[in-house]
C-alpha cells in the first residue's frame, strides 16, 4: 500500500505549546501546512495517547470545521484521519489542530525539582527518536516527510526553554507568571529531531557559535569537557562541508537521559555521564557534530535503512578523529568498533539469525525502538571501511562523502539510492565494487567479513589483556603501563579481558587493586569493569552495578547491568525490587527497555 506521504504532505509546523508541570501534559495548537501531490480526500497524521479536541481544515483559502476519526494503530500508537473535500495536487491546505498531550506521553519525561540535578526547579526534557514525536504533536512522524517549524512556548518564569531550533527571544506571557519563549527552525527537519527541554538552566559560551547548557551546578564542569567542541566542528566541516544550522550548542541532561547524545539540530542533548573531568569521552561530541551532515541533512528514508544515518555517522566521527588523533588512532577505534561492540551485540545480545543484526532491517510493524542496536553503527560503518580500503584511495573515499552528502542534503535517501551513487561515482572500480558480497553486508543476518586494520595500538591491549587471561601465568603487579595508556585503550584492556573471561578465574580484586578500577571516573572504563565483575560473578561488584543502574539512566550502561544481575539467581530478586522502585524516577523509554528484560 502506497504511503500516505507520498499524496500530501507537512511542509512547515506552527506550535503553540503551554508547558504544564502539575498536569505533566502540553496543551497546544498546532498549525500544519501541506502540499497536496495526488488528489485524495483524507490526510493521515500519527499520533500515540493524544487528546484531540478540534480540527479546522482550510484549502486555499476556505476554513472549515473538520471530521475526524482515531484509529488504533497497535504498538505505533493511534492514527488521526482528517476527512476533507477532495483534494487536487497543487492544493495548499492549512490545518489547525487543538490537543492535549497526556501525562504518559512516550517522548517527555517530567522532572521535580527533587529529581534534578540542582534540586532547585522542576524540568522536562524530549526524546522524539524513533517514533515519540507523535507523543506531543499530531505529526507525520517519518523521517521520509521533512518541514521546517516555529514555535512559541509558554513556561513558568524562571525557567529556560530551549528547542532544536534558533532561539528568537522570549516575552512575559499576557497570562501572567509566565514566560513564552520564539523559535524557528528554518531548515526542514524530519519529526525525529523536535525537540525542547525546559528548566533552571545556565549558558556557557564556547565559541561565536557553540555553548553549553547545564545546571548551573554543572556549568563549570560542562564548559570544561566539552571545550574543544568548536575545534571539532572546524574539523568536521573540512570532511563534510558547511555546516548549515547556524548554532551548534549543547545542553547536559539530568542523568535520567536514555542516551549518550542525541543529535536535536541547532542543540544536541547530552548525558551527564560524559562529564569525567578529563575530555576523555569527548568522541560523543564528534559523533554528535557529524549528525549535522549524515541524519540531519541527509537521512535515513525510513527506520529499516537506519545504518544510513548511524553508520555513516561513526564513520565520519573517527575521520574527524583521524585527523585530529592520527590515522592510527581511527584503525584501532574502528577495530574496538567491530571486535568489541558488533561481536558482543551480534553473537551475546541478539545470535547470529537474528533479523535485528541484519544492516538493512525488516520492522514490520514494531517499534523500531526494539531493533535499536550498535549493529547499524558498527556494521554500518565496517562497510565504509571496507568499501574504502577496496577503493584504495582515502582521499577520493573522502570526496565521495562530501559529494554524496551535496547530493542528498535536505532529502530522505534508501541504501539503494546510496548504493546507486556510490556505482555512479566509482565507474571506474565497477569490478572492485562488484567484489564486495552486497548481498551477504546488506541483507544476511549475523557477522559481516572483519575489515583489516593496523592493529598497533590494539597489539598493546591484547597483550597486557593476555597476562590476565594465560592460564597459569603471573598477572602484573605493575599498574605503571596501564595507567600510561590513552583511556580508549584501558578500555580495550578490560574489553579483551571480558572476551577471554573463561580463563581470566579468581583475578577481579587484583585487577581491581592494580588498575584501581574501583576508582574510575571514565563511565565506559567504569561500565567495562562493573560488566566483567558481573560476568565473573564477583560478589563485591553486586552493590557498586546496583549503585551505578540507580544513578545512570543511559540504556547502554543500566540495561546491560540490569540484564546481567536479573540473569544471576543471587542478585535477581534485588534488582528487580530496584527497578520496581525507581520506576518513578526513571525515563519511560528506559522504563519499557528494562521491563522487556523481564518478559
Ligand atoms: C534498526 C533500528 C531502527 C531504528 C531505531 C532508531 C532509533 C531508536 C531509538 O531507540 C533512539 C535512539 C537514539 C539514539 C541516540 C543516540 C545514540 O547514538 C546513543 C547510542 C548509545 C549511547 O551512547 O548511549
Ligand atoms: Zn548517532
Amino acid at each position: 500500500m502506497q504511503q500516505q506521504f507520498f499524496q500530501v504532505s507537512v511542509t512547515h509546523y506552527a506550535l503553540k505549546w503551554k508547558v504544564d508541570f502539575e498536569n505533566k501534559n502540553i496543551g497546544g495548537d498546532v498549525r500544519v501546512n501541506l502540499d497536496v501531490k495526488q488528489d485524495t480526500s483524507q490526510i493521515v497524521f500519527d499520533t500515540r495517547d493524544l487528546s484531540i479536541q478540534a480540527v479546522v481544515v482550510n484549502v486555499n483559502g476556505c476554513s472549515k470545521d473538520s471530521e475526524f476519526t482515531i484509529k488504533d494503530n497497535g504498538d505505533l500508537g493511534q492514527k488521526l484521519i482528517v476527512s476533507t473535500a477532495m483534494l487536487k495536487s497543487g492544493d495548499k491546505v492549512i490545518l489547525d489542530i487543538k490537543y492535549e498531550s497526556s501525562d504518559r506521553a512516550a517522548a517527555i519525561q517530567f522532572l521535580t525539582a527533587e529529581q534534578t540535578t540542582d534540586r532547585v526547579a522542576p524540568y522536562l526534557f524530549s526524546q522524539c527518536q524513533a517514533i515519540n514525536a507523535r507523543s506531543i504533536v499530531p505529526c507525520m512522524d517519518t523521517p521520509s516527510v521533512k518541514s521546517t517549524y516555529e514555535a512559541e512556548v509558554c513556561v513558568p518564569s524562571g525557567l529556560t526553554c530551549l528547542m532544536s531550533a534558533i532561539g528568537q527571544g522570549s516575552k512575559p506571557s499576557p497570562c501572567g507568571k509566565r514566560t513564552v519563549f520564539l523559535f524557528k527552525q528554518p531548515v526542514a527537519i524530519p519529526s525525529y529531531l523536535l525537540a525542547i527541554v525546559v528548566g533552571h538552566l545556565e549558558r556557557k559560551d564556547i565559541s561565536d557559535r557553540c555553548a553549553v547548557w547545564a545546571e548551573p551546578s554543572q556549568a563549570e564542569a560542562s564548559f570544561y569537557e566539552f571545550a574543544e567542541t568548536e575545534k571539532i566542528l572546524k574539523v568536521a566541516e573540512e570532511i563534510a562541508g558547511k555546516y548549515v544550522w547556524g548554532r551548534y550548542d549543547l545542553v547536559v541532561l539530568p542523568a535520567t537521559f536514555p542516551f549518550g547524545g542525541m543529535e536535536n539540530p541547532c542543540l544536541t542533548f547530552i548525558t551527564p555521564t560524559l562529564l569525567a573531568g578529563d575530555r576523555s569521552l569527548v568522541n560523543v561530541i564528534a559523533h554528535e557534530i557529524s549528525h549535522s551532515w549524515t541524519g540531519n541533512l541527509v537521512t535515513n528514508f525510513s527506520w529499516e535503512h537506519f545504518w544510513l544515518n548511524e553508520g555513516f555517522t561513526v564513520f565520519l566521527e573517527r575521520k574527524i578523529h583521524g585527523r585530529m588523533y592520527g590515522e592510527l588512532e581511527r584503525q584501532f577505534e574502528s577495530q574496538c568498533g567491530f571486535e568489541e561492540s558488533l561481536i558482543r551485540t551480534v553473537n551475546d545480545v541478539f545470535g547470529p539469525d537474528h533479523e535485528y543484526t541484519k544492516l538493512v532491517q525488516n520492522l514490520g510493524n514494531a517499534d523500531p525502538d526494539d531493533a535499536f542496536s550498535s549493529v547499524p553503527y558498527e556494521k554500518g560503518s565496517a562497510l565504509l571501511f571496507t568499501i574504502e580500503q577496496a577503493i584504495g584511495d582515502n582521499a577520493r573515499f573522502e570526496e565521495f562523502l562530501k559529494s554524496y552528502i551535496q547530493k542528498f542534503a535536505y532529502k530522505s535517501v534508501s541504501t539503494d539510492e546510496w548504493k546507486e551513487y556510490l556505482y555512479d561515482t566509482f565507474s571506474d572500480k565497477k569490478v572492485i565494487l562488484d567484489n564486495i558480497d552486497w548481498g551477504l553486508w546488506l541483507h544476511k543476518a549475523g557477522l559481516p567479513p572483519k575489515p583489516k586494520y593496523d592493529s598497533t595500538l590494539m597489539e598493546a591491549c591484547k597483550d597486557l589483556a593476555a597476562k590476565w587471561t594465560t592460564e597459569g601465568s603471573t598477572v602484573p603487579t605493575d599498574g605503571e603501563p596501564f595507567a600510561k595508556m590513552s583511556n580508549s585503550q584501558k578500555l580495550a584492556v578490560i574489553d579483551a579481558i571480558r572476551v577471554n573471561r573463561g580463563t581470566f578465574g579468581d583475578r577481579m580484586p587484583m585487577l581491581t587493586a592494580t588498575y584501581k578500577l574501583d576508582q574510575a571516573k571514565n563511565a565506559e572504563l567504569k561500565f567495562s569493569w562493573l560488566m566483567l565483575g558481573l560476568e565473573t560473578k564477583w560478589a563485591p561488584i553486586v552493590d557498586v552495578s546496583l549503585a551505578f543502574a540507580l544513578a545512570v539512566g543511559r540504556m547502554k550502561y543500566c540495561k546491560p547491568i540490569y540484564r546481567s544481575l536479573f540473569g544471576w539467581n543471587a542478585t535477581r530478586d534485588r534488582a528487580v525490587s530496584q527497578f520496581k522502585a525507581n520506576i518513578p524516577n526513571m525515563h519511560p523509554i528506559t522504563v519499557k527497555a528494562i521491563q522487556s528484560l523481564l518478559k
